[in-house]
Order: C-alpha cells, then structure tokens, then sequence
C-alpha cells in the first residue's frame, strides 16, 4: 500500500489524511526527522505557518525538510504549506519566520486579508480536467490564505484567482505590487516544480479528490491507467459551507 507522509504539526493534517484514505492511500503523521525516512512523498498541511514554523524548530525537522526537498522527492504544500515551500515570503509577522524553501516563487502571507475575508471560488484548472468529462473547475476554499506574487522560470503556474480591483486586497504590500495585482486582476494560486506542488487554496476541505490524485499520480504513487474520473472518486457533488465553518488557523 501507497503511504504518503503529512506534516502534522498543526493545521489540517487529519483531513488530508482522510482524503488520502479515500483513494486507498495511507497517510502517515511526520513529527520527528527520521519519519522522513519511512515516507517517499510528503504533504505539508494549511494551518498556521509561524505557530507551524516555530513547531518544526522545536522538533529539529527544518534540516530533515530541506533535505526532502533538495533531494528531489514529491512534496505538497497547501495554504501555510505552500507558504513553508517557498523560497521568499512577504507579509511576515515580526522577525520573520522559517521556511523550507526549493520553491522558486515569492508568496505573500494573507494576501487576501483575514479569516473574515475567507471565501470560497471555482478556479479554472486546465491541469485537472480530464479528457473523459466531469467538473471544468475545482472550488478553492481560501481561508486566511496567500497567493504568489512572482514565480522563477521553472515554475508552472496551474491556477489563478480573480481578484476585484477595487479592493482593499495585499495591505500590507508595497505600492508597486499593487499596482501590479490591480492591473492583472488575478493572482497566483496554484503551481507546480518539479516535485513540487503548491496551491494557496484547501482541497483537503473539499470532496473532490482530484488535486490528491493529481499529486499522486505526481508522485508516481499511482498508474496512470488507475487515474480515470470514476477510479479516482471524483464525484461532482459541492459543499456549502457558512464562513463560520471555516476552520480557524490563526
Ligand atoms: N489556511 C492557512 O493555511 C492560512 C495560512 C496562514 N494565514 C499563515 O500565514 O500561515
């Protein structure tokens, strides 16, 4: 059987573990360094990335971490996870915080504002749909989320979302990268290096298991034959959720 690593510091760690068990896939709880060991791939969890930084310090695993990556071994980070993958973060809480880096991409902390300004939205993700039919989008929970504000030539960019702009988005930014996100009106949400995979966003927190499998398949966990809409439980229903059942990373 398939197992999967999940940091499991803080954050949503079980829920990833749930949609992983939902194709067939064990997920496995990294706290310590040498469960690296035991594991091929890896996904770091939304949460909360300073209160999850200051965690993997404590625990000694930001070596361990880097070295996973540099290594070349499929990694997943969502939401604080992508945060934790990437080479630059802006909208830092005061001295700054760890990160795992490999990621050649700049990420900005809360791009979207607080967990009040959490929202849902489909996203257009040409990587996802299949050539058998099913869904065109996949629907993003945003919650306290970030988004990628630059990317390196290696990296592919696999979503965007809109952004409206009149508002009062990227605070915290500079002039000029708002000047930049208002012209463009969309940002950044979802790429792919390499091994690597990042999205802004928590398919964790949805039913459509799509973005797991896509990183499987990634990963090499899974036989491209076994990838279709029906085996890997794709299925069309959506949720509605009110924001105050948005779990809380903060
Ligand atoms: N949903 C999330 O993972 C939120 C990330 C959080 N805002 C952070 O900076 O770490």
């Amino acid at each position: 059987m398939t197992i999967v690593g999940v940091l499991a510091l803080q954050g949503s760690f079980n829920e990833h573990i749930a949609a992983l068990r939902r194709l067939g896939v064990k997920g496995v709880e990294i706290r310590k360094p040498e469960q690296l060991l035991n594991v091929a791939s890896l996904i770091i969890p939304g949460g909360e990335s300073t209160t999850m930084a200051k965690l993997a310090e404590l625990h000694n695993l930001f070596p361990a971490l880097r070295e996973f990556v540099k290594m070349g071994k499929p990694v997943w980070g969502t939401c604080a996870g992508l945060i934790f993958l990437a080479n630059k973060a802006t909208g830092q809480k005061t001295g700054g915080q760890g990160l795992v880096g490999g990621l050649d991409c700049t990420v900005h902390r809360n791009f979207f504002g607080s967990q009040l300004q959490s929202f849902e939205s489909e996203l257009s993700i040409p990587e996802l749909v299949s050539s058998e039919g099913g869904p065109e989008t996949f629907r993003g929970v945003f919650i306290r989320a970030p988004a990628i504000l630059d990317v390196g030539p290696e990296v592919q960019v696999l979503a965007h979302c809109p952004v409206s702009s009149n508002s009062n988005l990227h605070s915290s930014s500079s002039g000029e990268g708002k000047k930049e996100k208002d012209a463009e009106s969309k940002v950044i949400v979802a790429v792919r290096q390499g091994n690597l995979l990042a999205t802004a966003f928590h398919p964790e927190l949805t039913s459509d298991n799509r973005w797991h499998s896509y990183f499987l398949k990634m990963a090499g966990d899974v036989e491209e034959s076994s990838s279709s809409l029906e085996s890997i439980g794709v299925n069309n229903s959506r949720f509605e959720r009110s924001k105050s059942d948005l779990p809380i990373f903060i």
